[in-house]
C-alpha cells in the first residue's frame, strides 16, 4: 500500500454536507497526480453510502428537490466550448452568477470571459483540476472539453489526449469528490456497420475516427463508473449543433453553421459536403435545453445514462433551399472534403431518441424551417447593429 502523499482536504459534497476524506495518491503515466483505484474505492464507499449518492432508483423525491435546489452552494464547472458560451448564461441565471465556474485553456472573447467567474485550466493537469473543484466546493462538473471529428482525425495523438486522457482525469475526480457528471457524446459514437436510418441507442458502435472511439470510451467508462461506483453519470449523444452565437469549428456538421454566416456576408456559400448527405442536426436551444432537463431529472426516472436526442435531419441541399426561401439570391456550390464525407458517410442518417422522450419527456421545439428563420434573424440583427454603429 504506497504512502498517502497528499490529503485531500474536507470537501463539499452533493447533499451540501462536510465529507472527510484522505486518499493516498500515485503518479499516473501523463505525470499527474490521480487516486489510486483502491484509495478512490475508500473514498466512495463513504460516499456511495450517503444518500443522496446512492445508485440509479434509490434517491428519494424529496432528496432529489434538495438536490437540484443550489441553495446550500452548490457550484458547477462548465468546461468551456462553443456550446457551454451558450449554456451559461442560462444556468447562470437559474442557479446564480457565482455559482457557475467557466473553465479552458484558451481564455474565451471578453464578453464571456468578464460575464462570470473563469478560470484556466488544462484538462490534462489532474492535480489542477482537483485544486478548482475542491478550492470551488464544486458539486456538479460539465466537461465539453473536447476535438471534434474533423481536427480529431487531422491531429489524431492530442484528440487522443484531451478526449481520452482528459476524460479519465474528469472521471476519477468526479468519482472521487462525489460530483454529478454530464458528459456530452456524438452521433460520431456510431460508424458505418450501425443502423443508419434510424440509429438506436443500443446497438453496433463502431465508430471510424479518433473522435468516435473517444465518445464511445466516454459512455462506457462514464456507465462503468455509474455502475462500479455510483457516479451519477448522464450523457446526451448530440446530433450536429447549430448555433448562431460562436462560429463553426473542426465539426463534420459544421457547414450546417457556415452556411448561415456566408449567406449573410457574401451571399456566396461553398459546402463541403455532398448534395444529398443526410445527417441529424439540433439548433442550440433545444442542445441546451435537453441538457438542463436530463442533468436535473430524478435518477429513477433514467432507465439507461446515456441517451440519443434528436430533434431533425436533414440535407445540405435541403438546408440551402430552406435559407434560399429568405434569401433567393444566395449562391451554392459544393466542393466535397473527401475525410468530412468518409465522416459523414459513416454517421447516422436519423436518430431515434424515442428513450428519452418516453423516460424524462424529452421534446424538441425547432424544426429546420423554425431553425432557419432564427438564425437569419439573430445574424441579420447582429450585422445591423454592427452598421449602425
Ligand atoms: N458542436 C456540435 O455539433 C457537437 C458537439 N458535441 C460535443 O459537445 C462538446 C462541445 O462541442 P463544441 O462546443 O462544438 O466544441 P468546441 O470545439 O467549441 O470546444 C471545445 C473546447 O475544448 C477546449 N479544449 C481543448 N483542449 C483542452 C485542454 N487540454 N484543456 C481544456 N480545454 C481544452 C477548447 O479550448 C474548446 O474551448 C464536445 O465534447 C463535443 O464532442 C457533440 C455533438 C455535436
Ligand atoms: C456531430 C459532432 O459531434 C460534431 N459537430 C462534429 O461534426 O464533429
Amino acid at each position: 500500500m504506497p504512502q498517502p502523499r497528499y490529503r485531500i482536504l474536507p470537501s463539499r459534497i452533493l447533499s451540501g454536507r462536510h465529507q472527510r476524506g484522505v486518499a493516498p495518491l500515485s503518479r499516473c503515466h501523463n505525470g499527474a497526480d490521480t487516486p489510486t483505484l483502491r484509495s478512490s474505492n475508500r473514498v466512495l464507499a463513504a460516499v456511495r453510502s450517503r444518500p443522496v449518492f446512492s445508485a440509479r432508483g434509490s434517491r428519494s423525491d424529496a432528496e432529489l428537490m434538495q438536490f437540484c435546489n443550489l441553495s446550500e452552494g452548490q457550484r458547477f464547472v462548465l468546461l468551456k466550448s462553443r456550446i457551454s458560451h451558450s449554456l451559461s448564461p442560462i444556468h447562470r441565471k437559474r442557479y446564480g452568477k457565482n455559482n457557475v465556474i467557466l473553465s479552458d485553456i484558451r481564455k474565451p472573447p471578453d464578453s464571456v470571459f468578464y460575464s462570470g467567474p473563469f478560470i484556466y485550466s488544462d484538462i490534462l493537469d489532474y492535480k489542477n483540476l482537483r485544486e478548482i473543484v475542491v478550492n470551488n466546493r464544486i458539486t456538479w462538473l460539465i466537461h465539453y472539453s473536447a476535438l471534434l471529428s474533423a481536427v480529431g482525425e487531422a491531429n489524431v495523438p492530442l484528440a487522443r489526449a484531451v478526449n481520452i486522457t482528459g476524460l479519465h482525469n474528469i472521471l476519477d475526480i468526479a468519482a472521487e469528490h462525489g460530483l454529478r457528471l454530464f458528459v456530452p457524446s456524438t452521433i460520431g459514437a456510431f460508424g458505418p456497420t450501425s443502423p443508419r436510418n434510424p440509429t438506436p441507442d443500443l446497438c453496433v458502435q463502431r465508430p471510424r475516427t479518433i473522435y468516435g472511439v473517444s465518445k464511445v470510451h466516454a459512455e462506457l467508462m462514464g456507465e462503468y463508473y455509474h455502475y462500479r461506483y455510483g457516479l451519477d453519470f448522464r450523457c446526451l449523444r448530440y446530433p450536429g449543433i447549430i448555433s448562431a452565437d460562436s462560429q463553426p469549428g473542426g465539426g463534420t456538421t459544421d457547414y450546417a453553421v457556415q452556411i448561415f454566416h456566408d449567406a449573410i456576408k457574401t451571399g456566396r456559400f461553398t459546402c463541403n459536403l455532398k448534395p444529398d448527405t443526410r445527417l441529424p442536426m439540433m439548433y442550440i436551444d433545444d442542445c441546451l435545453k435537453a441538457t438542463l432537463e436530463v442533468m436535473e431529472a430524478p435518477a429513477s426516472s433514467l432507465t439507461m445514462r446515456t441517451y440519443n436526442i434528436n430533434a431533425m435531419s436533414f440535407t445540405p441541399e435541403e438546408l440551402a433551399e430552406e435559407v434560399q426561401k429568405h434569401m433567393p439570391e444566395l449562391e451554392v456550390n459544393y466542393d466535397v472534403d473527401a475525410v468530412r464525407q468518409a465522416i459523414a458517410d459513416s454517421w447516422p442518417m436519423n436518430f431515434d431518441d424515442s428513450n428519452a422522450r418516453k423516460d424524462w419527456g424529452w421534446k424538441h421545439d425547432f424544426d429546420m424551417a423554425e431553425l432557419v428563420t432564427t438564425m437569419l434573424n439573430y445574424l441579420n440583427s447582429g450585422r445591423l447593429a454592427f452598421q449602425a454603429n
